[in-house]
């Protein structure tokens, strides 16, 4: 069927991202064997024990465990802030255990958004000027900023709250201007650490339906972490981690 008029740009920006994606669907994260310890009190801390795990194209993926188990640490490993002592880890096809930081720091501007349980937004600048400043690092065109921001925004339900400060807005609110902010450069990969953990039942739920809305229209995959239970029903996949190791429940 042929395309509608005016729907061009929309399938020529959702072509250009899916150009940067398999075409099949073959996992886009893949994670073997890993294994990380940290030096403490000179003796080996051993907090990844062994981790293999994938992520495939439009997921939302949950890691579950207990305070401690290791599971920031493995964020931190699938968005190439830090690297294993063992195993290998392929995002997109690129080799992050072996990538120095400025090859990963490269990718990561690019194909990879962050949300943290504490929102991190810039606390003077208004839900626009933050999503815009994602934009401006991840060296996007100036020309591309303004229907992105307001897009990301309404995106988010925040359409009416564009121009309010972090203070301004609730828990729930700041909440979808990061991930506003997270999906604006159009990253193939969400990582969002216990994104609900601040915010009550009810706000919590409704960043779950902001995730399920942007994995159908940004054709992102989601990895988060959570500890709350009636969460995970909304999970495609739930990875359950004890001490270091992932357990079948
Ligand atoms: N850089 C580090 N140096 C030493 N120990 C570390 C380091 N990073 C993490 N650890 C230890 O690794 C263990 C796992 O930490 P991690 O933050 O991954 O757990 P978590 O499952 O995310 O916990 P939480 O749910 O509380 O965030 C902890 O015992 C922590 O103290």
């Amino acid at each position: 069927m042929p395309a509608e008029p005016g729907a061009h740009s929309e399938i020529a920006s959702a072509a250009e991202r899916v150009s940067a994606l398999p075409v099949s669907n073959e996992p886009i994260l893949t994670v073997s064997g890993v294994e990380r310890s940290f030096p403490v009190g000179g003796r080996q801390l051993h907090v990844l024990k062994g981790i293999d795990m994938e992520l495939r194209p439009g997921q939302l993926v949950m890691l579950r465990g207990r305070s401690g188990s290791g599971k920031t640490t493995l964020m931190n490993m699938i968005g190439g802030l830090d690297q294993p002592n063992r195993g290998e880890i392929y995002f997109l096809g690129h080799p992050f255990h072996l990538w120095n930081d400025d090859q990963r720091t490269d990718v990561r501007r690019k194909q990879i958004g962050f949300i943290f349980q504490t929102y991190a937004l810039m606390p003077l600048l208004s839900a626009w000027e933050n999503v815009e400043l994602s934009l401006r690092m991840a060296g996007v065109p100036r020309s591309q900023w303004k229907p992105r921001v307001q897009h990301c925004l309404e995106l988010v339900g925040l359409g009416k709250r564009m121009h309010h400060r972090p203070f301004e807005l609730s828990g729930g609110e700041q909440q979808r201007v990061a991930i506003a902010k997270a999906i604006a450069h159009r990253p193939t990969l969400l990582l969002a650490d216990e994104p609900t953990a601040e915010l009550d039942s009810q706000m919590g739920a409704q960043v779950m339906a902001v995730f399920r809305e942007i994995i159908d229209t940004e054709r992102v995959t989601i990895c988060m972490t959570t500890h709350d239970p009636t969460i995970l029903e909304v999970a495609d996949h739930v990875y359950q981690m004890v001490d270091g190791k992932f357990i079948t429940t």
